[in-house]
């Protein structure tokens, strides 16, 4: 069987990494991995990792999902522009009380976690159609599915995710191509790390006191813990998304974490909305009280 040629977006750190690492690593080579990063001065932690693998099961090319171009030069440098398996990795996160964040900083957001994901296809998709196969497979986020307290616009940058493949996947149908949207809950990766790091030096000068003292004393306050006890690792989500890519009938969803599987199961359940509401909102202010609506 010839080798499938699988483009890996944002493999600078965290689950692209891992991910990239786990497919060259493969004992059956069943893979060629494109491992892409928008600054390949970032290069080092991946080629290290890759080891022997690197110049064989492994390139390293560079690709901004926010620059069509960028995504066009990396897609022409593949041999005949085959990308069998897509993997939209890239994208960051953005925690805090709207009234402290600047649209232009909600923009990139939802200019790298969907419009990446949109150009991204807007290049691959018409040769996966004309050739009647690929599999198109997304690093969402269970916030995809269920919003979490200031998390507002991070949130809504993956439910576009949801709606836009929820749409597509039927038109892939028609041409025989698969689409998976992988939904991890939290991991401990630069993305964590980073969102913190901005979350504690965010001004919160223009946000009232209630909502000020709420992200500091009990989201920020909370975050590290929360992420550390009920997290996954980057490695463990890879190990999951290869699993999807190498299925014979890949899911359209795919949860990385049973954990997170009653919050989103609650979502479908109640038609009107408020079961999650009331549970989120009794676990960040009534931890007392926390039982369901019967
Ligand atoms: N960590 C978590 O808790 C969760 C993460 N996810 C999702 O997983 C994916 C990977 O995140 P994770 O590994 O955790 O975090 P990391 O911060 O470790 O990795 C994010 C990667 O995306 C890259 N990136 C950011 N902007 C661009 C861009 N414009 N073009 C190309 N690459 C870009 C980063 O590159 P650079 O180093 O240059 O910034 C980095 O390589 C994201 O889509 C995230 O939303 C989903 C659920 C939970
Ligand atoms: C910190 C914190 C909470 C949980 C945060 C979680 C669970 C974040 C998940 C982030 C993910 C999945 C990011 C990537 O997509 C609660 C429970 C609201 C209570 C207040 C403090």
């Amino acid at each position: 069987m010839a080798k499938r040629n699988v483009l890996i977006t944002g493999c600078s750190s965290g689950i692209g990494l891992a991910l990239a690492v786990k497919m060259a690593r493969d004992e059956q080579k069943r893979s060629k991995v494109y491992a892409t990063m928008r600054d390949l001065a970032k290069r080092a932690a991946l080629e290290e990792a890759a080891g022997g693998r690197l110049g064989t099961a492994l390139e390293v090319k560079q690709l901004d999902v926010c620059d069509e171009q960028s995504i066009k030069t990396c897609v022409n440098s593949v041999p005949d522009r085959r990308i069998d398996v897509l993997v939209s990795n890239a994208g960051k996160g953005f925690i805090g009380p709207i009234e402290c964040q600047t649209i232009d900083e909600m923009k990139t957001v939802m200019d790298t976690n969907f419009f990446g994901l949109v150009r991204l296809l807007k290049e691959i998709l018409p040769d996966m159609k004309k050739r009647k196969s690929g599999h198109i497979v997304i690093i969402n986020s269970v916030m995809g599915i269920q919003g979490i307290l200031f998390n507002d616009v991070y949130a809504a940058s993956k439910f576009a995710v949801e709606g836009f493949c929820e749409s597509l996947a039927i038109q892939a149908l028609k041409f025989k191509l698969q689409l998976s949207l992988i939904e991890p809950g939290p991991v401990v990766t630069e993305f964590e790390r980073k969102a913190l790091e901005d979350g504690m030096k965010m001004d919160l000068s223009a946000a009232d006191k209630e909502i000020a003292e709420m992200f500091t004393n009990i989201y920020l306050k909370n975050y590290k813990r929360i992420f550390q006890s009920l997290r996954q690792s980057a490695e463990d989500v890879a190990e999951h998304t290869v699993k999807v890519i190498l299925a014979e009938n890949p899911p359209f969803r795919y949860q990385t974490d049973t954990l997170y599987t009653p919050m989103t199961t609650l979502k479908y359940a109640d038609p009107n909305g408020d079961q999650p509401i009331d549970i989120f909102y009794k676990m960040v202010f009534h931890h007392d009280s926390l039982q369901c609506k019967s």
